[in-house]
């Protein structure tokens, strides 16, 4: 059977996205502005904010007027007390900055209350609606991520309109100050900034995609310490070291990514402020030596760009960038939801299919990137009940496709439907118990024979264990083995053939409708192959078999051979005709044999 392992590879496909979320700005607009306390709070928040801003408006006006008619008049005195009076105005802003945090504090705690309401109603209306138990679980994740919420919006009110009206107050100082100057200057600030428009644009499509990645990374690595004793039962450490890999690999990637575009932006505003900088320095000697302006006034200019536009814009872009994604996800996600998490996969719990029927259409897979695709618009249908063989030179893909259609791997573009159904939407833990994933390296563990053979059937009792095992005509192996309470040491203590038998026998009494065997008889002797073939071929249900030798093919109602990505699908005589592929390989088959 298969381990309760994630889909494989290099995702490039359906790569899950976050859930379909309302417009984030627009949805906490109108939590904000819903109430009219929430409005009566918003302006007191700007008042005070503007208030805080005035030491920022003022600061290269009165650093002017201290060098021009103090210290470069030679009255120092004069210099430090107009010194002195900024420093009084840093004190009375930092006071009115600790005043903004009483009306924002009464604001964010409103909007708290409003999504926690918004939540407890959602869940008690799904509850009702379905007839089932409040899901209490999402209301107390729910309520942390609330909490997060209010400390979020909280740190971005203050950001925001503290540093909205300290840039605003740069701006205005330096038009005070020296509207030449600022025409000069603030033009070739507005556009570079107008470039971290796109880069932050880019940054949060980033953002999003290394947040989903690092879920993915949470799921998948739970999914395998959940799933361990199933993995080491199959042997499939291996195939779990790559899921992982690949998910870990991709995260990494991702938050490179991030970075890349963090550097770019905050390469943007350094420019935007200093290149205006630049320039004023550079043109100083020629506006000093002209009289247009006094040292007093550069060096003001100078303040307001590097000590008030400079941090102001870096502040806003980072507030709006980090706080304001990370509360837009939140809230869009408490919005989308009612107040449930959105669902951690696009596969639905408990969705099973009407039927059997595979269908493969359109399939795409490659490995990486810049591979050729080992699946290339590959089309298959392989009706409920049919017994197939799949054959391709070594290395071709047909571990691959296997594992595509056991849900495994998912492919980069079509479609694989089990019963007309998507497998992406299929129920996890139904797909893994409905399709039976054999692979080459069989695994038996340290425990009574019994219980190996019975390890996903676990209600099966004696008389259900001879069937099987009269089916299969391992008898003699059983016997010899001492019987179904003998005890296996462990996999060392049997011959690879050996663990085959039993692998194949626990399949045989599992629960799965669809048999896929990837060379599982590779090492059992040709009668012994032929004899398990048939008899999960009787088996009710489906049966892929990977041929290992051109009997498994002569078996088979149907034989699908893979060349160049795609899918031929046909009676042995019929492909023996028509693919000069398929007879080269029936030859060369024949020739080894
Ligand atoms: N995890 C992986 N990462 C990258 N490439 C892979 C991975 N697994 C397989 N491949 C490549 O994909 C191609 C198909 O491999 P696959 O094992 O599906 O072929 P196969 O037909 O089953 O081979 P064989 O008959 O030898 O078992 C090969 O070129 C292989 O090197």
């Amino acid at each position: 059977m298969t381990t309760a392992l994630a889909p494989r590879g290099r995702r490039k496909g359906p790569r899950r996205r976050p859930a379909n979320r309302p417009k984030t700005g627009r949805h906490l607009a109108r939590l904000l502005l819903a109430e009219p306390r929430h409005r009566g709070a918003l302006a007191r928040l700007a008042a005070w904010s503007a208030l805080g801003a005035v030491p920022v408006l003022l600061s290269g006006q009165l650093v002017a007027v201290a060098l021009d008619r103090g210290f470069l008049a030679g009255d120092g005195l004069f210099g430090l007390a107009v010194l002195g009076g900024y420093g009084a105005t840093l004190l009375l802003g930092a006071l009115a900055t600790r005043q903004a945090f009483v009306p924002m504090a009464g604001l964010v705690e409103s909007v708290r209350d409003q999504l926690l309401r918004g939540t407890v109603h959602g869940s008690l209306h799904a509850a009702v609606a379905s007839g089932r138990t409040p899901d209490t679980g999402a209301v107390s994740r729910i309520t942390s991520q609330s909490e997060r919420v209010r400390q979020l919006l909280s740190a971005l009110l203050l950001s925001l309109s503290t540093t909205a009206f300290a840039a605003g107050a740069a701006v205005a100082g330096l038009l005070g100050l020296a509207p030449v100057l600022a025409l000069i200057t603030l033009p070739v600030v507005a556009s570079t900034a107008a470039l971290l428009v796109p880069l932050s644009r880019r940054w949060r499509t980033r953002y999003e995609a290394s947040l989903t990645m690092e879920e993915l990374v949470a799921e998948e690595t739970g999914r395998t310490l959940d799933g361990m004793r199933d993995i080491v039962a199959c042997a499939a450490t291996r195939r779990a070291e790559d899921d992982l890999d690949g998910v870990l690999s991709d995260h990494a990637a991702s938050g490179a990514a991030v970075a890349t575009v963090s550097g770019m932006r905050v390469g943007v505003i350094a420019l935007a402020a200093r290149v205006p900088l630049l320039a004023l320095l550079l043109s100083a000697p020629a506006l000093l030596a002209g009289g247009t302006f006094s040292t007093g006034e550069l060096l003001g200019a100078a303040t307001y760009l590097v000590s008030g536009l400079e941090p102001a814009l870096r502040a806003l872009v980072q507030s709006i960038g980090n706080l304001g994604l990370e509360l837009g996800t939140l809230v869009s996600r408490l919005a989308a939801h009612g107040g449930t998490p959105a669902p951690a996969t696009a596969a639905a719990a408990g969705a099973t299919a009407p039927g059997h029927d595979v269908l493969l259409a359109g399939v795409t897979f490659r490995y990486g990137p810049h591979s050729q695709p080992v699946l290339s618009a590959a089309d298959l249908a392989i009706p409920d009940g049919d017994h197939v063989t799949l054959v391709g030179p070594s290395g071709v893909g047909k571990s691959t496709l296997a594992d595509v259609l056991a849900g495994l791997t998912l492919p980069e573009a079509g479609e694989v439907r089990l019963g007309g159904v998507d497998l992406r939407t299929l129920d996890r833990a139904w797909l893994r118990r409905t399709v039976a994933l054999v692979p080459q390296e069989a695994y038996v563990f340290a425990g009574t024979l019994r219980e190996n053979l019975a390890y996903l059937a676990p209600d099966a009792d004696t008389a259900r264990l001879d069937r099987a095992v009269d089916a299969l005509g391992i008898g003699a192996f059983v016997r010899g083995l001492g019987g179904y309470d003998a005890h296996v040491a462990g996999p060392g203590a049997l011959s690879q053939g050996q663990r085959q038998l039993i692998t194949l026998a626990r399949v045989y009494l599992s629960p799965a409708r669809i048999v896929i065997l990837d060379e599982a008889t590779c090492h059992v002797d040709p009668e012994t192959e032929a004899r398990i073939e048939n008899a999960f071929a009787r088996r009710d249900g489906t049966l892929v078999v990977i041929a290992h030798r051109i009997s498994s093919a002569l078996r088979a109602r149907r034989v699908v051979i893979l060349q160049d990505g795609r899918l031929e699908a046909a009676r042995h005589e019929d492909l023996l005709r028509r693919s000069p592929a398929y007879a080269d390989l029936v030859g060369h088959w024949h020739g080894a044999g």
